[in-house]
């Protein structure tokens, strides 16, 4: 058999590209930034742009996600009116085109930008506008929908998740919770959880990144989580034997039983110490287990990463090859929280012919 042959980056580039979490202020550009604060007054800590890019890789890799959070001020201050988030929304739907991504779900949290007079549903709009000026502008490459986050250490999670069921058929098709991890345990937001599992919503949860089991477990059985934000943790509840085999704790076994998606995010894992390294990262094994993994960009300002990126680092830590690739691209499709027959419509006619043709 022929060795697997890792994949060129422009290969990579080309190839479509399924991204399921990737945060709205954690994606914008770093010249964007750098305007928006001039209108807005903010005071930056660097005016020029490429200083402004290194300075938020360089603050975000600390080995700590509290301290990775605080770089969000820099952005979620210059996201405080309508036509900021609007283009910073259509500037993200540009961006991730531009680097194959054929379909992203992107999330925010409302709540944080409301300093300025918006209402929630001012913020949701302004953000719509941005997402179909982008996909106009793109002729139609791509499709995107919000998720609504409801952040840890405040107390909206029920409020956010009545604005998602409401947004519903404007965009909206999920529910996340984000923040630090540790002291904020998802159970916390039960009611929020609740609301939104009566309404037939979706739901997806930061666990298993800054804390372990518990809070994987507490999203699952107790949240209803659909899929996991980063869920590397998981791996806690994995023994590897010695011959290459594995035993699966009750948890890691139901979530592979069940085919949770983890929406797994190499690069911030790195940074925030929830990996040591590309190399040692979790999502090796997790994916020779074949559990459900999927490949994101989490936050591609704060990371300085995209798509390409990622997938090119795993595929050269590990020698994964455009076969990889595309079980990991269709996972994230499966994976989606718009309705089957339209993830079905991508993977079958966008998908799966552009692999078809490179064989
Ligand atoms: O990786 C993360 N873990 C927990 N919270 C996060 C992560 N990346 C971004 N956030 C937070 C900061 C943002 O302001 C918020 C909404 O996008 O979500
Ligand atoms: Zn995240």
């Amino acid at each position: 058999m022929e060795p697997t042959r890792v994949p060129t980056r422009d290969e990579l580039r080309s190839a479509p590209k399924v991204l399921l979490h990737d945060h709205l202020d954690g994606g914008l550009r770093p010249a964007s930034v750098v305007e928006l604060a001039a209108d807005a007054g903010h005071e930056l800590p660097e005016t020029d742009a490429e200083a402004l890019g290194r300075w938020f890789t360089e603050s975000a890799d600390s080995g700590s996600l509290v301290r990775y959070l605080e770089t969000f001020e820099h952005t979620v201050g210059v996201m405080q009116t309508g036509p900021a988030l609007t283009r910073v929304a259509r500037e993200c739907v540009e961006d991730l085109a531009d680097d194959g991504v054929v379909y992203a779900e992107i999330r925010y949290a409302p709540e944080l930008h409301v300093q300025q007079g918006l209402t929630l549903d001012e913020v949701v709009g302004a953000v719509q506008e941005g997402f179909e000026q982008g996909c106009e502008a793109s002729g139609g490459r791509i499709v995107v929908r919000h998720l609504l986050t409801g952040m840890r250490q405040a107390a909206r999670a029920r409020e956010i998740a009545e604005l998602a069921v409401a947004h519903r058929d404007r965009g909206v098709v999920g529910f996340d919770i984000a923040g630090p991890e540790a002291g904020y345990p998802p159970s916390r937001f039960l009611d929020a959880f609740e609301y939104v599992r009566r309404e037939n919503g979706h739901i997806t949860i930061h666990a298993g990144e800054a804390f372990g089991l518990p809070s994987i477990w507490e999203a699952v059985q107790w949240c209803g989580a659909d899929r996991l934000g980063h869920g590397v943790r998981i791996v806690d509840d994995v023994t590897p034997g010695d011959d290459g085999t594995a035993e699966l704790g009750r948890l890691a076994s139901y979530v592979r039983d069940k085919r949770i998606p983890l929406e797994m995010c190499p690069t911030s894992n790195v940074q925030t110490g929830a990996a040591d390294s590309i190399a040692d990262h979790p999502i090796k094994t997790l994916a020779d287990l074949r559990f459900r993994v999927t490949v994101n960009t989490d936050n591609r300002l704060m990371s300085g990463t995209s798509m390409t990126n990622e997938h090119a680092l795993l595929c050269e830590a590990f020698g994964w090859g455009l076969d990889q690739v595309e079980w990991l691209t269709i996972n994230a499709m499966k994976s989606a929280f718009i309705p089957y027959d339209e993830r079905l419509d991508i993977i079958m006619n966008t998908i799966k012919p552009w692999y078809a043709a490179q064989r």
